[in-house]
């Protein structure tokens, strides 16, 4: 894996901590969204702040509107109510296919990968919300828009440069192991050149040595790049290891918004894991998320 500047310059950095590499990243603000499927509330007024560059993990057991909550920031789910800004920006009111251009990224856990396609040009589907001109004008060749391709399939071979995947560049996505085609989709979501980041599970189907890469990969992703990083994992090791803010859901309610050691102790939170004697729900638990 090699070193990848940010688009704008750095500036220096502590470890562990947000950092800022000099250029305008604003929080995500989720406020008080709840989201409806007929009777089936499946967020409930719920609400927290990625803050600019942090690790925030957005946890809870199967079922607890996690994905719902993704869906929502990337303006696939309508909101019954609430609001969702990047900085000055309501995501609310802007269209689906516009907010990747406007910062937010997203990798996928079933990977969004044409397998048949090679590594960067799977890389360059993120680029396409960046690119000016129609069809005509690349139809037609015009001397700008082949400039244009070529800027952007540099940019994308760096980034895939920066994911260790620079010996994989031409060989179709399929053929890479599972571990690295997660890379890809990362590369593509990276490709977005987001200032937020969502990672759907991304550790999910990995062993333990390839669960500590993909957090080295993380911290990477945040502290070079400058990213901030909304993270939504099973893997509690993982979680409460790398994540600087943590926010629990139930039921499609937040119970927890806290850093790690106090979500960990937080006993709602627990009873939420582990379910309790009288628990009606009828819930069995969820109880995929013990790996550690
Ligand atoms: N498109 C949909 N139509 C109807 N109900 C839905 C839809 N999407 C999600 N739900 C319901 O909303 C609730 C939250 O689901 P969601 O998938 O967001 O949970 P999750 O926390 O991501 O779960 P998991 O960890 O299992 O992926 C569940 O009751 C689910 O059945």
């Amino acid at each position: 894996m090699s070193t990848l500047a940010p688009e704008t310059p750095e500036t220096p950095e502590t470890p562990g901590q947000p950092v800022d590499v000099g250029r305008d990243v604003q929080p995500l603000e989720v406020d008080g969204i709840t989201v409806r499927f007929g009777g089936i509330v499946a967020l409930d007024d719920v609400s927290f702040t990625v803050r600019p560059g942090t690790i925030h993990a957005l946890i809870g057991p199967n079922g607890a509107g996690k994905s719902t909550c993704f869906n929502a920031i990337t303006g696939i789910y309508r909101l019954a109510s609430g609001t969702i800004r990047l900085g000055d920006t309501d995501l609310t009111r802007t269209a689906a296919h516009k907010i990747p251009a406007l910062g937010i990224g997203r990798a996928f856990q079933n990977l969004a990968l044409v397998g048949t396609s090679s590594v960067l040009d799977n890389a360059m589907l993120g680029r396409y919300a960046l690119t000016k001109g129609g069809f005509v004008q690349y139809a037609v060749r015009a001397p700008w828009t082949m400039r244009q391709e070529r800027r952007h399939q540099q940019r994308a071979a760096e980034i895939c440069d920066f994911l260790g995947l620079s010996a994989h560049l031409h060989k179709p996505a399929a053929a890479l192991s599972y571990g690295d085609q997660k890379r890809v989709d990362i590369a593509r979501a990276l490709n977005v050149e987001p200032t937020v980041l969502l990672l759907d599970e991304p550790a999910a189907g990995m062993n333990a040595s390839e669960t500590a890469e993909m957090a080295e990969l993380i911290h990477q992703i945040r502290d070079e790049l400058g990213i901030s990083i909304l993270l939504v994992e099973h893997d509690m090791g993982l979680v409460m290891g790398i994540a600087d803010r943590v926010t629990v859901l139930d039921f499609g309610r937040r119970i927890a918004d806290d850093v790690p050691a106090a979500v960990q102790r937080d006993p709602e939170v627990i009873r939420a894991y582990l379910g309790s004697d009288d628990d009606e729900s009828g819930r069995d638990g969820n109880h995929d998320e013990g790996k550690a």
